[in-house]
């Protein structure tokens, strides 16, 4: 950045600025065996080019702020943990086609603009309950995303290797080019919404339901063409980036100011996140996301407080500036009726323009008989519900979902169309971390949401205090 050439000789105030965070307890960070090497893979890092620019995180926030005032659904969707092993063209094609069809859905039956954000180019740290895994009388460090060691359970593989932090770099920008391709390049155009199934199981009741909606797609756009609207604007798709602002080491080498506004990003991706396990007030990952104008996110559990609410809002968003701050919240299906509304509530008091936006998958983890780590879809489903109907009820919001999910055609989660029974748990059983949807589960995620957008009716034809 700086004026779109970067200068790497020195750091300006605001970059030394977005230091202040060194001073605060670190949660979840890895004990990095060599800190010399690691600072010199960050010095690495601070002279690589950004990932993202300053102009398309601009862009990105004034899309949530459509989002956050009601005029836009958010769509934020990728794998629970990316692999090195994982960047694949296939891989990231799937991801890519599966978030298409789902925002065509949702387009479709909200009549709203769906923004899209992939849980890719970036999604290579993971937060762990404990530190230590055991097996069979071993004691290791958890894998905590290939950023920082290896899946394989050898004590070579799961030592931290700074390394790592280099590879996360090159990964993201080689998901990113071919995201940045597919989606500007011809196969995000509306056109192809037939394509995009192809490959994916198509006879089942949710491809059947899909192929119906794509045929209307069709045909609207030929009615639109006869009309004379010129439809070339939806030959591409505007499809964002996002992952967990996890290690702090790697996001502030890759923070910049620019020259021109002297404002600062965290150019490893348009939105991050703060997770459930670091939304500390007083701990290093609020402190350096106070300093980045990206807009941002943070992870709300089922023991978030009113309190915590309001001061991550008064540490994030100062300012009250629509699109600057999502709240994602990840109650589980049994607590979210009853934790929502509270803290929608103080919210609005507070004149804050948030978006709100549903992770039914964290809150509904539980362990199957045959010991795999799972979800529920129909758990899955009652969150949603239960987000929307909060809203419902309070005339806010319900500003969409964010979702670990894959385009494979894998076995994590039970239930869903073309069910996965328990006993099927082991047939595909592929995630490096949590359990992710496969494509038939999220299209009919879709699907489900998209009918309960459609029941409200659209924006314009809600009373003005409910929209
Ligand atoms: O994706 C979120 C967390 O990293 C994950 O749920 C942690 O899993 P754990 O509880 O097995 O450590
Ligand atoms: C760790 C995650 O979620 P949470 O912080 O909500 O547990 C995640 O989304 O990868």
């Amino acid at each position: 950045m700086r004026n779109s050439i970067w200068d790497p000789t020195a750091k300006t105030a605001a970059e030394s600025a977005a230091e202040s965070w060194r001073a605060r307890p670190a949660a979840q960070q890895p004990e990095w065996p060599d800190a010399d090497e690691l600072r010199s893979v960050t010095a690495g890092l601070e002279k690589s080019p950004p990932l993202v620019f300053a102009a398309e995180c601009d862009l990105l926030r004034r899309r949530m702020a459509a989002v956050a005032r009601g005029e836009a659904v958010l769509l934020q969707g990728g794998d629970c943990a990316e692999t090195f092993a994982g960047t694949t063209t296939d891989g990231i094609h799937g991801k890519l086609k599966t978030l298409l069809q789902m925002a065509a859905v949702l387009t479709h039956a909200a009549a709203l603009p769906v923004v899209k954000i992939g849980r890719m180019a970036g999604q290579y740290a993971k937060p762990r309950s404990q530190n230590q895994e055991h097996r069979d009388g071993v004691t290791l460090p958890s894998y905590r995303g290939d950023a920082v060691n290896g899946l394989e359970f050898t004590a070579a593989s799961r030592r931290p290797d700074p390394q790592r932090l280099r590879k996360m770099y090159e990964a993201s920008t080689t998901t990113l080019n071919l995201v940045r391709a597919l989606t500007t390049g011809g196969f995000a155009d509306l056109s192809q919404v037939h394509a995009w199934n192809r490959g994916f199981v198509a006879d089942s009741h949710v491809g059947e339901q899909y192929e119906e909606l794509a045929d209307e797609i069709d045909r609207s756009l030929a009615f639109m063409k006869a009309c004379g609207v010129d439809t070339r604007e939806l030959g591409t798709a505007e499809f964002f980036v996002g992952h967990e602002g996890l290690l702090l080491d790697y996001e502030a080498a890759l923070t910049r100011t620019e020259a021109e506004s002297g404002r600062t990003y965290a150019t490893s991706a348009h939105l991050l996140w703060i997770g459930e396990r670091t939304r500390d007030l007083d701990g290093a990952h609020v402190e350096y996301f106070s300093r980045i104008d990206n807009p941002i996110a943070v992870k709300l559990g089922p023991t978030t407080s009113p309190d915590t609410v309001l001061g991550l809002l008064d540490r994030l968003d100062p300012d009250r500036d629509p699109g600057r701050l999502t709240f994602v919240v990840r109650a589980g299906a049994e607590r979210i009726r009853d934790l929502l509304p509270t803290l929608v509530e103080k919210v609005n008091a507070e004149g804050a323009q948030v978006c709100w936006v549903s992770d039914p998958m964290h809150g509904n983890t539980i362990t199957a008989a045959s010991g795999h780590k799972t979800r529920r879809f129909d758990a899955i489903l009652d969150e949603v519900r239960g987000f929307v109907e909060v809203h419902d009820a309070l005339g806010s919001h319900p500003g969409g979902i964010h979702v670990e999910l894959t385009g494979d055609d894998v076995t994590e989660c039970v239930g869903g169309g073309n069910a996965v029974l328990a006993e099927e748990l082991h047939h595909r059983y592929e995630t490096a971390c949590d359990p992710r949807l496969n494509h038939t589960q999220s299209l009919d995620l879709a699907f489900r949401l998209a009918r309960m957008y459609r029941e409200r009716g659209p924006v314009n034809a809600r009373p003005r205090s409910l929209r």
